[in-house]
């Protein structure tokens, strides 16, 4: 199996899909001598997800992540390929129906209006309903939150931050969207309130069959409400693994040593892991190297790595790992020898 088949759940059911979809942003010049260039965000991705499946993706910092869940719930316009958002499908250039998307990003002071009060930020999302079961839409999605009612009146400038994010979340379920994409959603929030509002996502899942595109830098957090998680390195996937994996079944190197830099909590049984520090830096987003992308950082990297990018391919069910010595690196060494470098 190669990308162009990466899939999350049973065609059936299928709310999203990609294919082969492309977005380069063209790079600011400060001279009009400069050639254009541009930053490759989502090079070459398919996947297809299940409706009432979470994807996780997670990746460092400018990775692609952003855009590749705002590309998939339909936010932003790939430059090429194809993509389906609930029961539309969109070529390039083409915006789907947004009725069916609801999204939460990190910073939720810039997502509130500064005049509205908490009950119309809310009800805005409901805006077809009569009053009475506006009302009361609204007071539930706040309680499910865990917002006591008298939070209604109130304006954003008057609540926390973890507050506001609250607002934000019971604006985007209150109307039982078919999808939701979390950006960084519960960063903002403190432990246990994060835990309480993945526990209401989950349940809310559970409930209506809501798909979800979970995106975080918590990959903790994100194996706890995923079926599958993609990571990414510079614009493209390079593994796409059932969540369980996460604990000691990944792949490629580069997720191997991603999953080694979380905290661990170990208990009698279980066996540490050897932490892999990556050297350097991603290369550059506009010029990416003609072979793998990870090659120059790779512990385990071999010259013909180099020279091609490696397929996606299918090592499991539901596993796509793009890599050619899949499993090489190794978190499973407690002291002795380094792993090859
Ligand atoms: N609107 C835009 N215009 C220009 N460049 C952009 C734009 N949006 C994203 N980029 C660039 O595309 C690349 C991918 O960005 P993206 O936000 O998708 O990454 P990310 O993995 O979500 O990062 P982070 O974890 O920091 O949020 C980055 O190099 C970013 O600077």
């Amino acid at each position: 199996m190669t990308s162009s088949d990466a899939t999350v759940a049973a065609p059936a059911s299928t709310v999203l899909s990609i294919r082969d979809v492309r977005k380069h942003f063209p790079v600011r010049r400060t001279s009009l001598r400069q050639p254009r260039r541009h930053v490759h965000a989502v090079d070459g991705v398919s996947l297809t997800i299940g409706s009432g499946q979470t994807l996780g993706i997670v990746g460092e910092s400018g990775c692609g992540k952003s855009t590749l869940g705002r590309i998939l719930t339909g936010l932003t316009i790939p430059d090429s390929g194809e993509a389906l958002v609930g029961s539309r499908r969109a070529r390039a250039g083409s915006r789907p129906a947004l009725g069916v998307v609801q999204a939460v990003f990190q910073d939720p002071a810039s997502a509130l209006d500064p005049r509205m009060t908490v009950h119309q930020s809310v009800a805005e999302a409901l805006p077809n309903d009569p009053a009475p079961a506006r009302r009361e839409k609204v007071a539930r999605a706040l309680a499910e939150v865990g917002l006591a009612p008298e939070f209604g009146a109130r304006l954003p400038h008057e609540l926390s931050g973890g507050q506001q994010q609250r607002v934000c979340i019971a604006r985007a379920i209150v109307g039982e969207p078919e999808i939701i994409l979390l950006d960084e959603a519960v960063s903002s929030l403190d432990a246990s309130l994060q835990a309480q509002v993945l526990d209401l996502l989950v349940r809310l899942q559970e409930r209506t069959g809501v798909t979800y595109v979970f995106i975080s830098h918590d990959l903790r957090a994100v194996r706890q409400v995923s079926d599958t998680v993609a990571v990414m390195y510079l614009g493209q996937i390079v593994e796409l693994a059932p969540a369980e994996s996460f604990d000691r079944g990944l792949l490629h190197p580069y997720s191997v040593a991603l999953r080694s830099t979380e905290p661990q909590i170990l208990d009698d049984s279980a066996e540490p892991m050897r932490r892999v520090v990556l050297d350097g830096e991603p290369p550059s987003a506009v010029d990416p190297p003609p072979g793998c992308r990870f090659a120059g950082r790779c512990p385990v990297v071999e010259a013909r790595c180099r020279e091609r990018l490696p397929e996606l391919v299918e090592t499991a069910p539901g596993h796509l790992v793009r890599c050619v010595k899949p499993g090489a690196l190794s978190t499973d060494v407690p002291a002795g020898p380094e792993q090859p470098r």
